[in-house]
């Protein structure tokens, strides 16, 4: 089943000040060019910044400006878009990125201050008389919800890994589409590089030369969690063959996303991936860590008509198989209620760590 590709989110206004002064008139017309090149999409969450009244024609992030990298997605070959690369002034700027650190972007005890932080969390391990519990269940079928399933150490190990790779190149930036709004959250690709205006089909960062690897151990913790997915649905679907209704993957694409406490991710289906992918239900993985977000998932494209979850740190969500197609995104973060103690080992800014893990 051939299917569409229009995983449109938002779109990335990326002037300067100073070009946006001086080129508002071209920048209208350059918009109405763009819009009529994206008509087809709906975008889920974002503000559309071309729209906007003037008075708002800023950016809209929530977050410190020299903490935010901004890159220029490279526009893909289209007469209309280079039309409106002219008219923006954007054809000729260079990315402009600066890291973005998931681990100190501030000092979070005197941010948090110790008041919110429960008093049986505040030590320096995970609270004995409290013990987290691993809970595993199957949401609907193909999508498997594995709580508390990765421990502390791997969690910390994800973290570490992550900012390592987030501080270098083709690290951490804010995404987002040539012409308008930016994902209110900041991203990284490894394995294959995906962006939201060129998808999987060509790089788009300048500042990356190769593509960054997955760590063989973030492979490993996906394939055990698959595995176990498999064992429950055996034992709880009664099916031999568990593979059946969620099929086995190797991930070959692991995109990283970190929310802020603002951040958030409008309601879409995850449909770049190949069309053999897409086809066979091979399963997205999401490994959840940090502080906590409301999860949204369905069968449209619509937030009244979802089902809620609440994903912690430390859950895998895994859907695949009928529910490789469903309508998701996560609607806030909830602040304060990532682990004290893996804040503790890793000075993890306030917001969430989500990756997910696919098969291109
Ligand atoms: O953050 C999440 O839980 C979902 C992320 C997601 O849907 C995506 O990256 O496509
Ligand atoms: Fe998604």
């Amino acid at each position: 089943m051939p299917i569409a590709k229009s995983r449109r989110r938002t779109r990335v206004d990326l002037r300067t000040p100073a070009d946006k002064n001086s080129s508002q008139k071209s920048v209208n017309a350059a918009n109405s060019i763009i819009q009529e090149d994206h008509k087809s999409l709906s975008i889920c969450d974002e503000e559309k910044s071309p729209t906007r009244p003037k008075g708002l024609h800023q950016d809209m992030d929530s977050e410190p400006r020299k903490n935010v990298s901004r890159y220029v997605p490279r526009a893909k070959s289209n007469p209309k878009n280079r039309r409106a690369k002219e008219l923006t002034g954007h054809a000729e700027k260079q990315a402009v990125i600066t890291p973005f650190d998931i681990c100190t972007c501030y000092n979070r005890k005197s941010l948090m201050g110790e008041t919110f932080l429960p008093a049986r969390n505040t030590g320096n391990h995970i609270d004995t008389e409290h013990p987290i519990t691993e809970t595993r269940q199957i949401l609907r079928p193909g999508m498997v919800l594995l709580t508390n399933y990765i421990s502390l150490p791997e969690q910390v190990n994800i973290i570490n890994r992550c900012r390592e790779l987030g501080l270098g190149p083709g690290g951490f930036c804010q995404p987002g589409y040539q012409n308008g709004a930016k994902l209110r959250l900041q991203m990284m690709c490894l394995g294959k590089m995906w962006d939201p205006e060129t998808k999987y089909e060509e790089r788009s960062r300048s500042d990356v030369v190769g593509t960054l690897s997955i760590p063989d151990d973030f492979v490993l913790l996906v394939k055990k969690a698959l595995s176990d997915a498999h064992l429950l649905i055996e034992k709880n679907e009664i099916m031999k063959d568990a593979e059946k209704m969620l099929p086995g993957m190797t991930p070959d694409v692991c995109i990283v996303n970190f929310y802020t406490t603002h951040g958030k991710l409008g309601l879409h289906q995850d449909r770049d991936e190949s069309e053999d992918s897409l086809n066979k239900g091979l399963p997205v993985i999401s490994f959840s860590v940090g502080d906590s977000a409301e999860f949204l998932y369905g069968d449209e494209r619509d937030i009244s008509k979802a089902e809620s979850i609440l994903l912690k740190s430390g859950d895998v969500l895994i859907f695949g198989g009928q529910s490789r197609h469903i309508y998701h995104g996560v609607t806030s973060i909830i602040p304060n209620t990532a682990p004290p103690a893996l804040l503790k080992k890793t000075n993890l800014c306030p917001g969430r760590l989500n990756l997910t893990f696919r098969h291109f």
